[in-house]
């Protein structure tokens, strides 16, 4: 029994470092790319997660919160091409509907490609996602890829500014109208003789949005 639990816990135990080892191999390094967009700065960290779906519990962990999405197939892997529209789903439970665009990379090597033009353009429509060609190797697309990520995701940003201002506004005119009528209003005389108002907030006021700019968040 104890020899028996004794094998299980090691074998969980190398299980769990080759699934480490493999982690490091294939989750690579962050990388901080910095690109200007509408001439401001703005930082990407980037994550490039393994595809194989034995760490799926893992990768998800690095792409919980992810504010865009790339999802890249290789002009030679017809795999990779196949892959994506379970990677679409994995992201899109995992994080929402967030920027995302399709990308088909090594267009450098096109004439060894085993994906048609119209199959990645159907794959693109179907998806409704942005499709960029582009080539890591020769540098196409690779910066358009990010900006138009990083323009969609400030567009989206203020927009849900501008949403959590208006809702902010209606709040502080509820706020601001004060209820003139019986239980807020004190009257009260004051030394002078002459009636003083007193003005309390009218009970409208909505809670849960004390703080309108908690769910934001920044790059
Ligand atoms: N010709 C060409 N080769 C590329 C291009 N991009 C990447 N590669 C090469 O393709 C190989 C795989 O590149 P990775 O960046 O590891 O790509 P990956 O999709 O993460 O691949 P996996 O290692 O299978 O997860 C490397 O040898 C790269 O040099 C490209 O645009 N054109």
């Amino acid at each position: 029994m104890i020899h028996g639990g004794t094998q299980a816990l090691i074998y969980k135990c190398a299980e769990l470092f080759t699934a480490l080892k493999s982690m490091k191999l294939n989750i690579r390094e962050e990388i901080l790319k910095k690109i200007r967009v509408n001439d401001e700065e703005v930082r990407l960290m980037l994550w490039d997660t393994a595809g194989q779906e034995e760490f799926d519990a893992i990768t998800k962990a690095y792409y919980r919160g992810a504010q865009a999405c790339v999802l890249v197939f290789s002009t030679t892997d017809r795999e990779s091409f196949q892959a994506i529209d379970s990677w679409r789903e994995k992201v899109e439970a995992e994080v929402g509907d967030i920027p995302t665009v399709l990308v088909q990379n090594k267009i450098d090597l096109l004439e060894e490609t085993v994906i048609k033009n119209e199959e990645a353009e159907a794959l693109a429509k179907r998806l409704k996602l942005r499709f960029y060609r582009a080539s890591v190797k020769e540098d196409l697309n690779v910066n358009e890829v990010f900006k138009y990520l990083a323009e969609k995701y400030l567009q989206r940003l203020k927009q849900q500014t501008a949403e959590e201002t208006e809702v902010v506004h209606t709040t502080s005119n509820k706020i601001g109208v004060f209820n003139t009528t019986s239980s807020n209003v004190h009257n009260q005389s004051s030394s002078n003789g002459r009636e003083v108002i007193t003005l309390r907030p009218n009970k409208q006021r909505t809670k849960k949005n004390k703080n309108p700019f908690g769910s934001c968040s920044l790059l």
